[in-house]
């Protein structure tokens, strides 16, 4: 079970609460306070994102939710440190996110490995970035844990090429946990892989994110996989200039067992008001 010591927001989930028994401080783990971003094209500026407020508490997971192009990923690149607003702010404990870290590691629908590595060295090229201190060794052990971890140790010498996605998608997560990062940040993870492949990562996801204690975000397209997966769903509007319409919080006890949630009628009222959110308030060609 999680340990999840900060204070509360008003809107924060009812399982957050029995789990965040040691409230001890007010200041929040991650915040995106009043963000704007605009991009330059040809066409003159374009404001993706406008007014964007949230606030994150440390360990919790969070799945984000819009229609194609709304600006899902932008926000993420923000937290990330790819991206900067051109209005507002993202702060991390307090400090402004200004550049990308091995404290906010991002894990891509297309994997992103390099294709001339194993799957050991792909885990390696990461904690060798990060921990230039330590030994050869040390870092191979903490390679082959994290492939374990996933359980990808027979897999350790394939190179990408070899591997099945959802093998691939293991390897990128394995690569991303093992420097360690604070918030681990998921771009629609699953997005291309069976629907098998994808409920069992999902649940070695929520293994490893109850092991590992860090903050997850995670752009979705999948109300079920946010429902099953996430302690609130933010739910963004259109854009031009889209912001967050709404969050819901998703009250399931955890540890998560897919088959109860899915007999829970609460499951279905949640399910409907997503729906009806990304398809009638908030409705768009773009189904996606
Ligand atoms: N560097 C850029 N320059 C100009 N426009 C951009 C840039 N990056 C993204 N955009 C535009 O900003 C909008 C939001 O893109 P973004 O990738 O954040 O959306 P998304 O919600 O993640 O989409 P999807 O679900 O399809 O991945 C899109 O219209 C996109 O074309």
């Amino acid at each position: 079970m999680h340990n999840r010591p900060l204070a509360y927001t008003n809107s924060e989930t009812s399982s957050t609460k029995q789990r965040s028994s040691v409230a001890t401080s007010s200041e929040p783990f991650l915040s995106i306070q009043d963000v704007a971003k605009i991009y330059p094209t040809a066409n003159g500026p374009y404001p993706v994102l406008q007014g964007v407020n949230l606030t994150v508490q440390q360990g919790e997971f969070i799945c984000v939710i819009g229609h194609s192009g709304c600006g899902k990923s932008t926000l993420l690149n923000m937290i990330s440190g790819f991206a900067t607003p051109t209005r507002g702010e993202v702060r991390l404990r307090s400090q402004p996110i200004t550049q990308p870290g091995p404290d906010r590691m991002v894990v891509f629908q297309n994997y992103a490995l390099l294709p001339w590595k194993t799957a050991l060295e792909n885990v390696y090229i990461a904690i060798d970035a990060v921990h230039k201190q330590k030994s050869k060794a040390e870092k191979m052990a903490i390679a082959r844990d994290h492939l374990a971890l996933v359980g990808l140790t027979e897999a350790a010498d394939k190179k990408p090429t070899q591997l099945s996605g959802g093998m691939k998608q293991r390897v990128a997560i394995a690569r991303a946990l093992a420097v360690r990062p604070e918030v681990l940040i998921l771009d629609e993870p699953f997005g291309a892989l069976d629907a098998i492949t994808k409920e069992e990562l999902q649940e070695e996801l929520l293994k490893i994110w109850n092991d590992h204690r860090c903050t997850v975000l995670m752009i979705t397209h999948d109300i079920d996989e946010a429902l099953f997966l996430a302690d609130r769903l933010v739910m963004m509007t259109n854009g031009p200039a889209a912001n967050i319409g709404e969050i819901m919080t998703i009250p399931f006890p955890r540890p998560r067992d897919r088959a109860r949630i899915m007999e829970d009628p609460h499951y279905y009222k949640l399910r409907n008001q997503a729906l009806d959110f990304l398809y009638h308030r908030f409705a768009h060609d773009d189904v996606g």
